[in-house]
């Protein structure tokens, strides 16, 4: 049983939460909300993001105090959305205990910077490598909020920080593996959520499996090249964290991402797909991050480039996958 904290209470914050709370783990969340708070500790619920779970466990309680929340902790699991992890952490950046060890479960790319949240965490929080993990993987909150089966990979740098991250967060129905590919965890997570605005919008269009299975593969090769250009390992993309959530996102409607551009697809404006949008859709400032990275490391990116005009231009769906492949013949 270890003393675990997470920072950020939305969607996958709580299920999380609850997952390790599962594991026999005492859970400590913080939130700014106060109302969040609020209710983790009188109704042990989190009415607000995760309306499914009708009683967390009792093991789980919250705080709106940042030194109390981290004070004993041995873990830090930080799950703010991407574009606020930054000015978040720097509010916790003297606070954090000198051995505890900081996992991201954040999928996205700063848009102001273009890194990645393993760059934004160590450098906010002045974290060695050996400190922080990565955790990524098919992890529709929803579901693992309802104790589905579900599995996912932590990595680090250091192989013995995953080893305990990954101990300590299994549970009965959560299967954590490990990796030391943080770069390739980073690029996966963040990287498919552009995929699945793409395939949620060609879905909201009205075209079927076909297409939706060559944005998906088409989709899967670039993000690798781009991920391998990064410093990443190819078959990190072969796993959970890389065709194993592109499967999960891509693929279902409990995704902000694919319902983001399920909406697109039928007709609204970027505005008003944000406006009904169900929590963050991390693929929107990613996506213009991902055409910056990909110039930077020479990589074509024509899906993350097609979906930069969508949100930009607000070209439609058609001319979006006319924008995948260009005149010439290429090799797959
Ligand atoms: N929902 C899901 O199924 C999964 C989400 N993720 C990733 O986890 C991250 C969080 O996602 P969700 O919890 O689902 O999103 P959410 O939209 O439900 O919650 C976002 C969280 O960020 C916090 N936040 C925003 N601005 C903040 C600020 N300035 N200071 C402090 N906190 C701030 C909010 O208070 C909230 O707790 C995202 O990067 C997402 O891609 C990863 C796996 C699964
Ligand atoms: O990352 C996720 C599932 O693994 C959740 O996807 P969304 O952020 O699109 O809801």
């Amino acid at each position: 049983m270890a003393a675990v904290t997470v920072l950020g209470a939305g969607a996958w914050g709580t299920a999380f939460g609850q997952v390790l709370a599962d594991a026999g783990n005492q859970v400590t969340m913080w939130a700014i909300e106060p109302e969040i708070v609020d209710a983790i500790n009188t109704l042990h619920q989190n009415p607000v993001r995760l309306p499914v779970v009708k009683r967390l466990p009792d093991s789980m309680h919250a705080t709106l105090d940042r030194g109390e929340a981290v004070k004993n902790a041995e873990i830090i699991i930080v799950t703010i959305a991407a574009q606020f992890a930054r000015q978040a952490l720097e509010e916790f950046r003297d606070l954090i205990p000198d051995q505890a060890i900081v996992v991201s479960l954040m999928k996205g790319i700063e848009r102001s910077t273009d890194k990645r949240m393993d760059q934004v965490v160590m450098e906010t929080l002045h974290l060695p490598a050996s400190r922080f993990a990565c955790l990524s993987g098919p992890n529709l909150s929803k579901e693992v909020a309802l104790r589905q089966p579900a599995a996912a990979v932590v990595a680090s740098q250091d192989h013995d920080t995953a080893v305990k991250v990954a101990t300590v967060a299994t549970s009965k129905y959560f299967k954590i593996f490990s990796s030391t590919d943080v770069i390739g965890v980073e690029m996966c997570g963040s990287l498919k959520n552009v995929v699945a605005l793409a395939v949620g919008m060609s879905r909201g269009a009205g075209f079927g499996e076909n297409t939706a299975a060559m944005i998906e593969t088409r989709g899967l090769a670039e993000l690798t090249q781009l991920g391998v250009a990064a410093g990443a390992q190819a078959q990190t993309f072969a796993g959970l964290a890389g065709v194993g959530d592109l499967v999960a996102t891509c693929g279902s409607p409990l995704s902000r991402n694919y319902t983001f551009g399920s909406n697109l697809g039928k007709g609204m404006s970027v505005d008003q797909a944000t406006k009904v949008s169900n929590g963050v859709a991390e693929g929107v400032p990613t996506t213009a991050a991902v055409v910056a990275l990909g110039e930077k490391y020479g990589v074509p990116t024509p899906l993350a480039s097609a979906m930069l005009r969508v949100l930009n231009e607000g070209i439609d769906c058609g001319e979006m996958l006319e924008d995948l492949f260009g005149d010439d013949i290429i090799d797959e």
